[in-house]
C-alpha cells in the first residue's frame, strides 16, 4: 500500500544535499568543520534524513533551534554532536543531559540556574556554547564584562562544560559588507578579551551560509550551514554572485484530481475572482493553504504541467487550487510540479518567495505535516516519511 493517500508530496534529492555539503567543503579552510543547521525540520526538507545525509557527506555536527528538535534527532539514532542555537528554559536542561545535547547560554544567571537544576536532577554534565551578540540584536552577551561573567559562572559549574563560543551575522548576505565586518571585529575583540583574561578558547564559530560564501576565512572551527545545505542562496545578490554552485534539493509535486474545459464563461473558486473563457481547460490540484501553500499565490502563481507553465486561477483554497492548463490532453493523474523543475521549465523557491513577498527560507518551512516527504538518491526512492501518519 502506498504510504500516503493523497497525490501531493515533497521530493528531497539527497544527492543535492551531498553536493551542497561538498561544495562548501571545497570552499572553506580544511581545518574548518561543517555544522549542518537542520532546525525547522530541516527547513521543511526533513531534519533526520537531511541531517544523516549531511553527516555522511562531510558535516561533523548538527544544529537546531530548540531542544525538542534535538531530541528528535537523538531518537532517530543520530549520535553526532547537536547544538541548540536558541534559548532553552532552565527547567529542561536535564533533558539535554539525558540525550547528550549541547545548549546555548547568553547570561550568567541562566548558567547558575542551569547548574542548580542539573545538580538537583543528579544529571550528567552538558556542553555549553556562549552566544555573543555583536550586532544581530537577538540573543547573546553584548560586551567583554558580560562575557567574562558567563565564563566564570561556567568555570564554577561542575555540570556545565564550556565547549563553544559563537556569534550570528545579520547582514552577511548583503552587497554592503560593512555591517558584517563590524560584527566580525566586535567578535574578534571579545575573543581577544578572553585570551587577555587567560581563557583557553573552545570551539569558535560565526559563519552562516552567507558569511561562509563571502568570508570563508572567518570559518574558525566550524561554519553553521543552513540555507546553502538545501541548495538555496541566502539572498538574490549572493545568487547573482554565485560564489558557489548549489543544487536545490526540494521539489513539490502533485497530480491532477479533476479537469474540465469551459463550454461557456465559468467563474473559478471562492469569491469568483477568475472567469474562465469558453474553451479554457481548468485543472484542480489537491493542495491548498492548509498544507502551507500560500493563499497569496491566488491568481498569481503558476505550476508546471507537460513541461509548460500553467497559471493558478482563482483563490487558493484550504485544500485545493485551480490552474489553467495549456495542453488539450490534460488528464486526471497527470503529474504537476508546484516547486521545482519539469522539462526545461523551473518554478524556483526564489520565484515563489518573490510572489508572496517573503524570502526563500520561509517557503519550504511552510510545508507542513500534511505533505509526505519522498527521499531520492541516484533517482531512486529510498524512503517515504509522512508526518501525518508516521509520528
Ligand atoms: C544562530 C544561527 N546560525 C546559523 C543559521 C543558519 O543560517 P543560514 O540558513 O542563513 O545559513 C541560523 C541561525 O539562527
Amino acid at each position: 500500500m502506498k504510504p500516503f493517500c493523497r497525490d501531493t508530496w515533497v521530493e528531497v534529492d539527497l544527492n543535492a544535499i551531498r553536493a551542497n555539503v561538498e561544495a562548501f567543503r571545497r570552499h572553506i579552510p580544511a581545518a574548518t568543520g561543517i555544522m549542518a543547521v537542520v532546525k525547522a525540520d530541516g527547513y521543511g526538507h526533513g531534519a533526520v534524513h537531511v541531517g544523516q545525509e549531511a553527516l555522511s557527506s562531510g558535516a561533523d555536527s548538527l544544529a537546531v533551534a530548540m531542544l525538542d528538535e534535538a531530541v528528535v534527532l537523538r531518537e532517530a539514532g543520530i549520535t553526532a554532536p547537536v547544538l541548540v542555537l536558541g534559548y532553552t528554559p532552565v527547567e529542561s536542561v536535564a533533558i539535554a543531559s539525558r540525550w547528550g545535547i549541547e545548549l546555548t547560554a547568553s547570561h550568567a544567571e541562566w548558567v547558575e540556574q542551569a547548574e542548580a537544576e542539573l545538580t538537583r536532577a543528579g544529571a550528567q554534565p552538558i556542553g555549553i556554547h556562549i552566544k555573543t551578540d555583536t550586532g544581530m540584536g537577538r540573543l547573546g552577551v553584548r560586551d567583554a564584562d558580560e562575557l567574562l561573567q558567563v565564563v566564570e559562572a561556567l568555570e564554577h559549574s561542575p555540570h556545565l562544560n564550556w565547549t563553544g563560543i559563537f556569534t550570528h551575522f545579520a547582514c552577511a548576505d548583503e552587497e554592503d559588507t560593512s555591517h558584517a565586518r563590524a560584527q566580525h571585529e566586535r567578535f574578534q575583540a571579545l575573543l581577544s578579551a578572553l585570551r587577555t583574561a587567560g581563557k583557553t578558547l573552545p570551539r569558535v564559530h560565526c559563519c552562516n551560509t552567507a558569511a561562509a560564501m563571502v568570508f570563508p576565512e572567518w570559518g574558525y572551527d566550524t561554519i553553521r550551514l543552513g540555507i546553502g545545505l538545501y541548495g538555496l542562496y541566502p539572498s538574490p545578490y549572493l545568487k547573482q554572485q554565485a560564489v558557489l554552485q548549489l543544487t536545490p534539493a526540494l521539489s513539490l509535486k502533485t497530480r491532477i484530481a479533476h479537469v474540465k474545459t469551459a463550454a461557456e464563461a465559468m467563474t473559478v473558486s471562492y469569491g469568483a475572482t477568475y472567469t474562465a473563457k469558453p474553451g479554457e481547460t481548468i485543472a484542480t490540484l489537491p493542495i491548498g493553504y492548509a498544507d502551507g501553500f500560500s493563499r497569496l499565490l491566488s491568481n498569481r502563481g503558476a505550476v508546471l504541467h507537460a513541461g509548460s507553465r500553467a497559471p493558478i486561477v482563482g483563490r487558493v483554497c484550504m485544500d485545493q487550487i485551480m490552474v489553467k492548463i495549456q495542453s488539450e490532453t490534460a488528464q486526471v493523474g497527470d503529474e504537476v510540479v508546484l516547486y521545482g523543475r519539469q522539462g526545461m521549465e523551473e518554478i524556483s523557491l526564489d520565484e515563489v518567495a518573490g510572489l508572496v513577498g517573503t524570502i526563500n527560507y520561509e517557503i519550504p518551512c511552510m510545508l507542513n505535516y500534511r505533505i509526505p516527504r519522498v527521499y531520492r538518491r541516484d533517482g531512486e526512492v529510498t524512503e517515504v516519511f509522512h508526518p501525518l501518519t508516521m509520528t
